[in-house]
């Protein structure tokens, strides 16, 4: 089997190269191996596209250049043994749940291991989001509102805080938005959304047989769906339940934070707002109790807790895919994240986003499943 390893030297704290030279070849020592080591955004994709048929993939770098990659080559049978060496990994820690006492070279070997010892490749995802008659594809997450502000404004800060913590500053700089748009959840064949009572997920009451299509009208906070994961970075696990409760193929898992939801929280104000911001931080904070955000609730004066009886404080369903509609007057409404590079909605248009639409076939050295 032929086998190309790409090595991006600019991602995560650049220690790719370094790491590859180390690890990896002394184990691929014995298999006939092309290595690339790429200089610029790009490079990764072009190099593929000039080998028939495409090799084994031996990907040393963040979910950003296999994006790239994915992006350029599909619908293609690509198969990618991971080198976790980006910056968050979302991909990679999705699929090997990092462990607090695990040996640093081991984990991120677990990938290449899989390869070695022959188990099948896991089939991969994608979303594919169509914007203005452009298509984004992406197999860890589209997003819209805070999530998409925050890449939108992380990446100005990559230079100066090339670590995780960027993502957290821009957090910040954006916690008091909120996102006026209408949605359409599109339904495969229902929309489904998850009862904390019953830990399960139920049809949503709107998606009957005759009109499965779900709306939802805004403010948002946070709009994001996932495909393949259930972490965004090692500990920032945003939907647990891909992981938990295996999702039925050509789904998406969509977290949602409505701040209007809040029983305390009557309008769009200001004021309102500004109350809002540390309920943000309390929800995306127990993404980081390994998801125990799914199971927050309000109380009557909009309190959140744990397992209470009132309304969910996230809504998180599971679905065939989205339509986004900004209100015109919303620019911040009008941003779209895949996989972390961002798009732009025309005035007067909108966003679909579908799951493996067309078929491909896209896997990933995974855990064996
Ligand atoms: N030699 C290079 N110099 C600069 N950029 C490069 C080079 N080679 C590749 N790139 C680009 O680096 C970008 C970042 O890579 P990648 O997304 O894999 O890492 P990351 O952002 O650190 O990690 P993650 O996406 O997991 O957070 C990609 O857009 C890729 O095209």
């Amino acid at each position: 089997m032929a086998l190309l390893a790409i090595i991006n030297p600019a991602c995560g704290n650049g220690d790719g190269p370094l790491f590859f030279a180390s690890h990896v070849l002394p184990l691929l020592a014995d298999r006939p191996l092309s290595v690339v080591h790429t200089t610029h955004t790009g490079h990764a994709q072009a190099v593929l596209a000039a080998i028939h048929p495409p090799p084994t993939l031996v990907l040393c770098s963040g979910d950003g250049t296999l994006h790239e990659i994915l992006s350029a080559l599909s619908p293609a049978a690509l198969s990618f043994v991971l080198v976790p060496c980006g910056t968050a990994n979302a991909l990679y820690a999705s699929l090997f749940p990092p462990s607090p006492d695990h040996d640093q070279v081991a984990y991120r070997l677990q990938s290449v291991r899989a390869f070695l010892r022959g188990a099948p490749p896991r089939p991969l995802s994608l979303a594919s989001t169509t914007i203005a008659g452009q298509v984004a594809l992406s197999s860890v997450v589209a997003s819209t509102s805070l999530h998409a502000s925050i890449l939108h404004h992380s990446e100005a800060l990559r230079q100066s805080h090339p670590g995780i913590e960027r993502f957290k500053i821009a957090a910040q700089q954006n916690s008091n938005k909120w996102y006026r748009a209408h949605v359409k959840l599109v339904p495969s064949p229902t929309v489904q959304i998850y009862d904390p009572k019953s830990d399960a997920f139920v049809p949503h009451p709107q998606s009957t047989s005759h009109s499965p299509a779900v709306h939802l009208d805004g403010p948002f906070v946070y709009f994001l769906s996932t495909v393949n994961v259930d972490r965004l970075e090692p500990q920032f696990t945003i939907s647990p339940l891909a992981r938990r409760i295996p999702p039925p193929p050509a789904t998406c898992d969509i977290v949602v934070l409505r701040p209007l939801r809040d029983p305390s929280t009557h309008q769009d104000t200001p004021q309102a707002r500004l109350a809002f911001v540390p309920k943000i931080w309390q929800v995306l904070g127990g993404a980081y109790q390994d998801g125990a955000h799914v199971r927050f609730t309000y109380t009557d004066d909009g309190q959140i807790v744990t397992d209470g009886d009132g309304p969910t404080v996230i809504e998180y369903f599971r679905c065939g895919g989205w339509e986004w509609y900004p209100d015109d007057q919303d620019q911040d409404a009008h941003l779209v994240c895949a996989d972390g590079t961002i798009f732009e909605i025309p005035k007067h248009d909108h966003a679909v986003c579908s799951i493996d639409p067309v078929p491909h076939g896209f896997s990933v050295y995974g855990n064996g499943k």
